[in-house]
Parts: C-alpha cells; sequence; structure tokens
C-alpha cells in the first residue's frame, strides 16, 4: 500500500535550560544547556538513566511543558505550545473506552474538520485515511471493537495510528512499547519503522532500552542526568533495511556495550557485582 509522502520537520534545541521549582528545596536544574539537531525526516532516539530529562524534552517540544531559557525552534517558528503539527504516543495507550478502534482513529480528525470548517469531501477523506491506517497497523479485522477487547500490542496500534490521523510533520513517542511483552515490542519496531518509511515524517522516540534505540534509530542521543544534558550521540551504522537477526552481529552488540556504558559511567550507577558484592557483605554482618 502507498501512502502520500508527509512533511518533515526539522527541529533545533538551542541552549535550552529548564529547571522544576520543588517546595522548600532549591529548584531542580532538569535540563542544562541542551542543544540538539533533528533533521527532517530523521528517527532520533533518546536514551539515558532515568531522571535525565528524556520525557521533559520531548514534553517541550510537544508545547506540553515551558523552558526557562535558550531556544526552541520547530521549522523555524520557536514552539510556545501544542500544535496539529506534532502528535504524541505514550506508554499508556489512553484510547477512548467509549469508541470504537475506528473511532478512535478518526476523532481527533473530526474535531479539526469541525473546528476548521471543512467539506464533506473532507470528512471522506479521513475516512479514507483511518481505513488506509488501520490497514498499515493489521487492525482492519477490529474496527468496530472497543478498547477493552484489544491487547496491549493493539491498543498500542491504534493509538499509533491515531497519532498519524492528521499527518503530523513529527512524531513524538514517550517509551510507547513499554508496556508491552519482549514478543510484541518486536512486532512493533518493525511496524514502527515499515511507518517510518512509509510517511516518512521524522521521529523523536525515548526509551530505557538501549537495544530497542539502536534497531529504530537514525541516531541515538544519550543523555546524562543531575542536571540533564547531552552526554553523546552515536549514529547509527546499519543503514534502514533492518532485521531482528541485527540485533545478534557482532557490531550491534558492540555499540549496544558502548551505549550501556555510557549510561551506567553518566549515571552514576553501580555494576550488578558492585551491588551483589555490597549485599552479600551486608548478609555475613547479621
Ligand atoms: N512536573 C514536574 N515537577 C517537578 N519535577 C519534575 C516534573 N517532571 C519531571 N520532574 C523531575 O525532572 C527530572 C527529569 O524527569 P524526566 O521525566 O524528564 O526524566 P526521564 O529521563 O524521562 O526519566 P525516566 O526515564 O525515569 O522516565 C526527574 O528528576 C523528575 O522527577
Amino acid at each position: 500500500m502507498k501512502m502520500p509522502a508527509m512533511s518533515q520537520s526539522e527541529v533545533h534545541f538551542e541552549t535550552v535550560s529548564k529547571s522544576f521549582k520543588r517546595r522548600n528545596e532549591s529548584a531542580l536544574l532538569v535540563l542544562d544547556q541542551v542543544s540538539l539537531h533533528v533533521a527532517p525526516g530523521e528517527f532520533l532516539v533518546l536514551v539515558g538513566a532515568s531522571g535525565c530529562g528524556k520525557s521533559t524534552l520531548l514534553r517541550i517540544l510537544a508545547g506540553l511543558e515551558t523552558y526557562d531559557s535558550g531556544r526552541v525552534i520547530l521549522d523555524g517558528q520557536p514552539v510556545h505550545g501544542p500544535g496539529a503539527d506534532r502528535a504524541m504516543v505514550f506508554q499508556h495507550y489512553s484510547l477512548y473506552p467509549w469508541l470504537t478502534v475506528k473511532d478512535n482513529i478518526r476523532f481527533s480528525r473530526q474535531l479539526r474538520v469541525v473546528r476548521d470548517q471543512l467539506t464533506s469531501s473532507d470528512v471522506e477523506a479521513a475516512s479514507g485515511r483511518s481505513d488506509a491506517l488501520l490497514s498499515l497497523m493489521g487492525l482492519s479485522h477490529a474496527a468496530d471493537y472497543y478498547p477493552n477487547q484489544l491487547s496491549g500490542g493493539m491498543q498500542q496500534r491504534v493509538a499509533i495510528a491515531r497519532a498519524l490521523m492528521n499527518r503530523p510533520k513529527l512524531l513524538l513517542m514517550d517509551e510507547p512499547f513499554g508496556a508491552l511483552d519482549a514478543q510484541t515490542r518486536e512486532v512493533m519496531h518493525d511496524l514502527i519503522r515499515h511507518v517510518h518509511q512509509l510517511e516518512g515524517t521524522t521521529i523523536v522516540f525515548v526509551t530505557h532500552d538501549v537495544e530497542e534505540a539502536l534497531y529504530l534509530g537514525d541516531r541515538v542521543v544519550v543523555m546524562a542526568p543531575r542536571p540533564g544534558r547531552i552526554d553523546s550521540v552515536v549514529s547509527v551504522p546499519f543503514g534502514r533495511q533492518r532485521e531482528q537477526d541485527l540485533k545478534a552481529t557482532v557490531d550491534f552488540l558492540g555499540l549496544k556495550r558502548q551505549i550501556l556504558h555510557r549510561i551506567r559511567e553518566t549515571s552514576g550507577m553501580k555494576t550488578n557485582r558492585d551491588m551483589l558484592e555490597q549485599l552479600s557483605q551486608q548478609g555475613s554482618q547479621n
């Protein structure tokens, strides 16, 4: 199935800083002068230890969070709030339980049609788009199901289809597969890569899973915590045609090890062996 190519966003973070005020404590500097460029059509993945500011960076780009200084430029314009040019997919599926799969996917488009006072042919075009997305996501047979009749992987496919419905130029994904089992995640990885190739939209994707990051991304940005900053950027050298076997290759495993090492180094996390030794010492003292 061929779908019309979307336009693709370009993003510049320019020395962006963000802190959160805390009651009875000094403000928490969550992002410290972060600069980052996301090229049009790029699949960029953010990884890093818990609390290093990945979700905050994504939410700023979505326009859901403010920032204190610096600039976030999306297609030449500063970001000051959410917009129809961006769509976000979260870890939890957040579908409307009272709507069928088909209506969940069409809902945001219908709202837009009403708001923009578009014509009935726009509504028809929206139906064509939702049918195409249902087919792309392998959900045509489930168009009339309700969310509680779907597995987690199916629900997340609906959420992705819904996000794509308005042809966003930028798709923001915050650990979208974090709640799925390993097998379903693999299926979703190939699906989202296929969607990216077909639709061409720029994607910024947050994950804890380095294997997922390397399998999906054109580049992997490693962030470091306290304060949140960019530690390093890895250009993924595997081309865009990837298959699951790639994950077992020496080159893939080498890069994975290198990134995991950076995450451990920057987070100050102890290794498993350090922790086990500490626990066994505590055990022998008791
Ligand atoms: N609204 C908020 N108010 C106060 N502190 C916040 C708020 N949102 C996030 N934080 C803090 O900012 C820091 C960065 O949070 P963020 O969720 O961006 O990190 P993350 O890298 O995505 O973490 P994780 O991988 O655990 O999801 C954390 O210390 C978090 O507790």
